[in-house]
């Protein structure tokens, strides 16, 4: 098969494209503008996880981070932070009366009730495996797709579509973040023949990319086009037509949590993606006359520099923008604290990250 097109802009030309679709700070903006982000996770077993990606997603910029957890969770992510809002509207088996018998679309209405407030949704981090629980949020998919509400699916998220792929088929709003396993796992239930980054050892790294690439983009035609973004020793993200790998220097630390930083900033970019569509602010662009589909028109939007971006541009973008934010953020974490690095550590270094690589606007009103 013939490989599909790969983006072969630098990184440089990446992120100032990236800049365009980051809102400005503007004294006439309201709370709320610059994003309102849900993470949809956190159950008994897992708190850390749906926390970091939230606070990730409240540190690179977005102004009202929630949490949608288990209610068991609640009391504990909350205390984590006073910044976050945390609602504990997930059932579970332990929560409803007849577990094997359950009305989903009525379990899921306080959350489907909050849609319209929010921007975005981060579905998995630490939601864990209740039948319950994953039923319901099923119902949030749904609903969420019908609204056309972007989201990010990572985690337990991933394991609903494993089993439904259909929730998602031909979505263009949402980007899946697989580590390895869930890669594997997911292209076993797709069909999909898997040649994960890892590959064997006596394979040089180009030739694991390559490979890992080809998965991807299968995976994301076998999905409907729907963005892959790979977690590996690089980063490698495909909508089926084109692709993009991301190589900028990680941390070596390994510690659980980092993935949360990616979900919580892929919300944020999301929706201050959803805000460069809306208009929020004068970008002082051109207009283009047609919105870029194939590979190839989205590489000549990111080369032509004054146009608006179409929206398969600013979805490759935010992805792209996400894993560099992680990736710096680790590194700079690692940096500093070695070996002993942990999730948290990353969460410090989010801001920092975001001005080394992306920095402020044109015209933002920062003066710090
Ligand atoms: N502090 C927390 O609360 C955390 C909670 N987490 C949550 O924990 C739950 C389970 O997540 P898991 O990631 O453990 O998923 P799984 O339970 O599916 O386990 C995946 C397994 O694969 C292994 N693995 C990961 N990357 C690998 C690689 N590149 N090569 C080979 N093996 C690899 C891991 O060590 C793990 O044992 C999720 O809900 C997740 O969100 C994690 O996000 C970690 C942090
Ligand atoms: N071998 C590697 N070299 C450099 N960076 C890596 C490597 N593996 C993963 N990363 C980076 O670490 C981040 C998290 O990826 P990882 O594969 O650990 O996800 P995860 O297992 O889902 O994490 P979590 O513990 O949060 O669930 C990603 O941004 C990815 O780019
Ligand atoms: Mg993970």
């Amino acid at each position: 098969m013939e490989p599909a097109h790969q983006i072969t802009s630098s990184s440089k030309l990446l992120f100032s494209q990236v800049r365009k679709i980051v809102p400005p700070m503007l004294e006439r903006f309201h709370k709320g503008q610059l994003g309102r982000v849900a993470v949809i996770g956190g159950c008994a077993d897992y708190t850390g996880a749906p926390y970091f990606s939230a606070i990730a997603s409240a540190k690179l910029g977005c102004d009202m981070s929630h949490v949608l957890c288990e209610r068991s969770a609640a009391q504990v992510i909350k205390g984590y932070s006073p910044n976050l809002m945390v609602h504990p509207l997930l059932p579970s088996v332990d929560t409803v009366k007849d577990p094997k018998s359950i009305d989903a679309p009525a379990l899921a209405s306080p959350i489907i009730s909050m849609l319209s407030r929010l921007h975005v949704l981060v579905i998995g981090p630490g939601l864990g495996r209740d039948p319950v629980t994953l039923d319901v949020v099923a119902e949030v998919i749904k609903e969420a797709r019908s609204r056309s509400i972007p989201f990010v699916l990572d985690a337990d998220g991933l394991l609903i579509i494993t089993e439904k792929p259909s929730l998602i088929k031909g979505y263009k709003e949402c980007i899946l973040t697989p580590n390895v396993v869930e890669f594997s796992r997911l292209a076993k239930a797709l069909g999909v023949k898997v040649s994960s980054q890892t590959g064997t050892s006596k394979e040089n790294g180009d030739d694991k990319t390559s490979k890992g690439s080809n998965a991807c983009e299968q995976l994301s035609n076998a999905l409907g086009g729907v963005t892959i973004l790979q977690k590996g020793p690089k980063d490698i993200i495909s909508n089926g037509l084109t692709c993009i790998v991301n190589d900028i220097q990680g941390g070596l630390k390994r510690s659980g949590g980092q993935g949360d930083t990616l979900t919580g900033s892929l919300g944020t970019f999301l929706a201050w993606r959803a805000a460069y569509h809306d208009r929020l602010w004068d970008s002082q662009e051109r207009d283009s006359r047609v919105e870029a589909r194939t590979g190839v028109e989205v590489q000549a939007e990111l080369d032509s520099g004054d146009k608006r971006l179409s929206k398969s541009t600013t979805l490759l973008l935010a992805a792209w923008a996400g894993s560099s934010i992680t990736r710096e953020s680790s590194r700079r974490a690692f940096e500093m604290k070695g070996r002993s690095m942990q999730a948290s550590d990353l969460t410090d270094e989010v801001h920092g990250s975001f001005l080394r690589l992306i920095g402020e606007p044109e015209g933002s009103q920062v003066h710090l």
